[in-house]
């Protein structure tokens, strides 16, 4: 196996690559120790959990608070199994998980990646491997596995048995965050309907959940009185629940998105062009929004900082109005249940008029997720969107990997959301892409069409404008389509 942040003194060049750690330090090692004794007394809360999740059988909600602790403040060693690709890819992958295991707010203590021809059908990583790891999970004084990878549910069984500690996969990780994430109701009940059809194939008896639940130690002993599981039951009941739950998820979101397609129907009647942001999580998406419409949105160096989806009012330097979307972040192998989920979301990208796909090109391998965000267009439909590739975070890049990216992908336009480098090609190229005002108009529009003195005002460029006896004279540029509609307040000079 290959260590990743060994502690020892001599891979001070691994580290490197994980600048800005907090090191686990002897300090640390003795707070575990010291904290055996209130270990106890945690089981003891846990216990008393258990209790109350089944108290709670009709809330369903919190049968998932059971699988979906938050990871935050707890211990983890990550797990990374390759099967191809280079040692840099898979170093790339485990330094990603890291950052996802950071954003759910978990320590990490260590890293290991392994390459096999493929997964081991039992354990994930095989039972010498197992072993090994566990030794570490030991040595650390980890409380959590995190696998790179989704594993089957029986590979997790498999895996917590030997390694004596929970594990879970990167999918219920991601899914965690995303939980912890989301804001609005629609967010929300997206999150938890992902979380479901995760959870569902995976229930099991409250008696091993218990040890799941704990984040502790599931060598805790094997149950023991009290701790055993109520068994088939009760996970029938379960699973009927949810099921239930599931179904009721499906409707409130079908509704919920039937709203937002009337509002979406009614941007198209006003001709406003809608453009997306969309790109790999952390990327700087948000920062390019407040950059071009001081929209003050959440930028965080998190992953998935951003859920909800932001709309802002944006005009070309012409004055052409469009909307402009900050959208939720991709990331390579995006759980299908989230893709899923959150399809109602993701279409508004499809449905936009303009993609600003923004990469981040001082990531180290800012190719691949050009090819992962891509994915995601063709499964969510959007590949025949017109897409202006945003290379970001040129202040930071590397200026080989720039040239590397220019080469590949021409068109793109460099900026810095930090710095506003090349922010105003940006805003050309924008302006370029969308539909232009092709119509210059005179009119003097009664009181009471108020409305489309606001239309004008939105979708075109005022030249001039004021207000007599009759009603608001205007001279400006418009689209095609609203000049049509205000053809016969048309007025001569
Ligand atoms: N150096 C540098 N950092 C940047 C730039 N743009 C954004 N960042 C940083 O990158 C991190 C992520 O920025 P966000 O704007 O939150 O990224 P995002 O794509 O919206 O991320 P999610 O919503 O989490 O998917 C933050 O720490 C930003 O400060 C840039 O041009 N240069
Ligand atoms: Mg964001």
């Amino acid at each position: 196996m290959n260590t990743f942040f060994d502690h020892g003194p001599t891979d001070s060049a691994a580290r490197g690559a994980w600048d800005g750690d907090r090191e686990y330090t002897a300090e640390d090692r003795a707070d575990t120790l010291a904290g055996v004794p209130e270990q106890g007394e945690l089981d003891l809360a846990e216990r008393h959990a258990l209790r109350r999740v089944e108290g709670l059988s009709t809330e369903l909600t919190d049968v998932t608070e059971v699988e979906y602790r938050s990871l935050r403040l707890e211990r983890v060693v990550l797990m990374g199994v390759w099967t191809s690709g280079t040692q840099v890819d898979a170093d790339n992958s485990l330094y990603e998980l890291k950052q996802l295991a950071e954003t759910a707010g978990a320590a990490v203590l260590e890293g290991v990646t392994q390459r096999r021809r493929k997964p081991d059908p039992a354990t994930y990583i095989g039972r010498g491997k197992a072993d090994e790891l566990r030794e570490i999970v030991e040595s650390t004084g980890a409380d959590t596995v995190i696998c790179d990878g989704e594993l089957a549910p029986s590979q997790l069984r498999q895996l917590e048995d030997v390694v004596k500690v929970k594990v879970i996969d990167r999918t219920a990780l991601i899914l965690d965050i995303f939980a912890q994430h989301a804001r609005s109701r629609e967010g929300k009940a997206q999150v938890e309907l992902a979380q479901l059809s995760y959870l569902l194939p995976r229930l099991r008896g409250w008696g091993s959940a218990l040890s799941r639940q704990g984040g502790g130690r599931a060598g805790g002993g094997n149950g023991g009185v009290g701790l055993r599981g109520p068994g088939e039951t009760k996970i029938e009941t379960d699973r009927r629940r949810i099921n239930a739950r599931m179904a009721k998820l499906r409707r409130q979101l079908a509704h919920m998105s039937t709203t937002r397609e009337v509002q979406r129907d009614q941007r198209q009647v006003r001709q406003v062009p809608a453009v997306s942001i969309a790109g790999y999580t952390n990327a700087g998406k948000s920062s390019l929004l407040n950059r071009l419409t001081n929209a003050g949105v959440l930028v965080e160096d998190a992953l998935f900082a951003t859920l909800d989806p932001t709309v802002r009012q944006a005009r070309t330097p012409d004055g052409r109005s469009f909307t402009l979307s900050d959208t939720v972040g991709f990331v390579r192998h995006l759980p299908h249940q989230l893709v899923e989920a959150f399809r109602s979301t993701l279409e508004e990208v499809a449905d936009s008029d303009l993609i600003l796909h923004v990469v981040d090109a001082s990531h180290p391998d800012p190719e691949q997720q050009l090819s992962a965000v891509r994915e995601v267009f063709a499964e969510i439909g959007a590949q025949d969107v017109p897409e202006l590739v945003v290379l970001n975070k040129t202040d930071a890049a590397d200026p080989l990997v720039l040239k590397q990216l220019k080469a590949k992908e021409p068109q793109a336009v460099e900026v810095s959301a930090r710095t506003g480098e090349g922010v105003d090609d940006l805003v050309a190229a924008v302006a370029a892409a969308l539909p232009t005002l092709d119509r210059e108009v005179r009119v003097v529009l009664p009181y009471e069409r108020g409305d489309l003195v606001s239309r004008v005002h939105a979708e075109g460029r005022i030249v001039d404008e004021d207000h007599t006896g009759e009603g608001t004279r205007l001279h400006a540029w418009v689209p095609e389509l609203l000049a049509g509609k205000l053809e016969e307040y048309a007025v001569v000079g």
